[in-house]
């Protein structure tokens, strides 16, 4: 009797149906049909929500987890509130990279002294995003909206000169790290040489043009020997695909310099280290092994060499960053249409005093209380090369460059934002 009951939920529509049996089980089919393509078209949903736009897994946009979406009166009004100057002579700074180690101190600082700021970030995957949405919260705290976008993203930037006509662009955001370019070399194309060019596109067509200032690297000396760098030095012989694609980045910067009449300053940065650093850079992922207890590789030049680098504090870097923004002249040029000659400069930033890696993790032990388990290693041919020192004698003549934190003074101030951030280290970085 049971099954009579079902017989009068079916539709009263004879001969299109078989004997109740059959209908219950068409029924149970019909249900079951249902629920798969529900769960079909959730997954499908779920695909195209989270998943890269490529499913080509050398592809660098592959680790930008999602399509962005920007654009409607209330992002608009977010973007030129965010990048209204709060001061009489002050500047309006796009800031690409905001979200990154050095985009997000240069980003607040900006903030703090009345300039209006509107930063931009992809929030890939190279590290760790959960630290990039951390930096982004304090920016936003402090009044900086970041915009999720890549430079890749030609509407995207056009949009916003529409929207704010910025006088400076800091360009921070690139796929950085020296030995990661053998895993994904595209991905240095990608941010380093297509990214900056689109960049360049969008800044030397906006009206009035922006001054850019960028971040080269310390990596473009490659295997010269003759030290300390200097900007009059040669840098022809990079020996990461990471120091060839900053380098191209200095030889575009002079071709639409040249053409385009847009005022551009690069500089190399020399190591940066810091509180809210980069965990795929030594001095962050020895503090977490070392407070794991697992040991490190530190490396080694050939009969024993010393591997050093110039280690540079991060607000020394932030403070030649601003000496940069406030020394850059105008572009010259306005709506892709050079005017005359403009200024095209490249400084380095470091702090002069290179320390061996070996005791940058005597610092480490010293500060974290526990003795490292250290493993020595001959530096890998990966990209490294073994000694970087800065010399910064025209940052500081024409910037006000003049760095005040040693290595052991800034690593204090890392390891206690580190101790904190993780929970004592017991929460691990990633
Ligand atoms: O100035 C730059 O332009 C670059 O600086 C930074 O590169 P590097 O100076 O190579 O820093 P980082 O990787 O922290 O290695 C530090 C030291 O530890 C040694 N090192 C490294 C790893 C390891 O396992 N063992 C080791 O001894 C290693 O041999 C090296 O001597 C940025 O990452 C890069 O994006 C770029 O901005």
């Amino acid at each position: 009797m049971k099954q009579m009951s079902h017989l009068d939920d079916i539709p009263s529509t004879p001969g299109k149906f078989k004997p109740y049996f059959h209908r219950t089980r068409w029924q149970s089919s019909v249900a079951k049909l249902a629920f798969w393509s529900l769960v079909f078209v959730g997954l499908i949903f779920i695909f195209f929500y989270r998943s890269p736009v490529s499913s080509n897994p050398a592809d660098p946009s592959r680790r930008s987890l999602r399509t962005y979406s920007w654009g409607g009166p209330a992002w608009e009004k977010r973007v030129r509130s965010s990048a209204r100057v709060r001061t009489r002579r002050g500047f309006s700074v796009l800031v690409t990279g905001a979200a990154g180690f050095v985009g997000t101190h240069v980003s607040a600082a900006l903030k703090r002294r009345g300039d209006g700021v509107l930063g931009l970030d992809n929030f890939n995957d190279y590290y760790d995003p959960s630290l990039k949405r951390a930096r982004q919260a304090l920016l936003e705290r402090s009044g900086v909206f970041v915009v999720e976008g890549d430079i890749n993203d030609a509407a995207l930037l056009k949009k916003l000169f529409e929207v704010v006509p910025f006088t400076h662009v800091m360009h921070l955001a690139a796929q950085a790290g020296v030995r990661y370019a053998m895993e994904n070399p595209s991905s240095y194309v990608h941010s380093n040489i297509a990214g900056f060019v689109n960049l360049l596109e969008v800044c030397k067509s906006a009206n009035p043009q922006p001054a850019i200032v960028w971040a080269s690297s310390s990596s473009v000396y490659g295997l010269n020997t003759k030290v300390p760098f200097s900007e009059k030095d040669r840098t022809d012989q990079p020996a990461s695909l990471y120091a060839a694609t900053k380098k191209a980045g200095e030889e575009i910067a002079h071709t639409y310099n040249h053409i385009y009449g847009l005022s551009l300053t690069g500089l190399r940065f020399f190591t940066v280290y810091g509180p809210w650093g980069r965990p795929d850079m030594a001095y962050f992922f020895f503090t977490r092994d070392i407070l794991k207890g697992k040991a490190i590789s530190i490396f080694e030049g050939v009969n024993h060499g010393t591997v050093a680098r110039d280690f540079t504090y991060i607000d020394d870097i932030v403070k030649g960053c601003l000496g940069a923004l406030d020394t850059a002249e105008k572009s010259t040029g306005s709506g892709g249409k050079k005017r005359g000659a403009a200024q095209l400069r490249v400084f380095n930033l470091g702090n002069t005093s290179p320390v061996p890696v070996t005791d940058l993790v005597t610092i480490l032990e010293r500060l974290l209380k526990v003795k490292a388990k250290r493993n020595i290693m001959k530096l890998p041919r990966n990209g490294d090369v073994q000694f970087t020192h800065a010399n910064i004698s025209s940052a500081q003549r024409e910037l006000g460059y003049k760095p005040t934190t040693d290595l052991q003074t800034g690593l204090k101030k890392f390891a206690r934002w580190y101790l904190g951030y993780y929970n004592g280290g017991k929460k691990a970085a990633s």
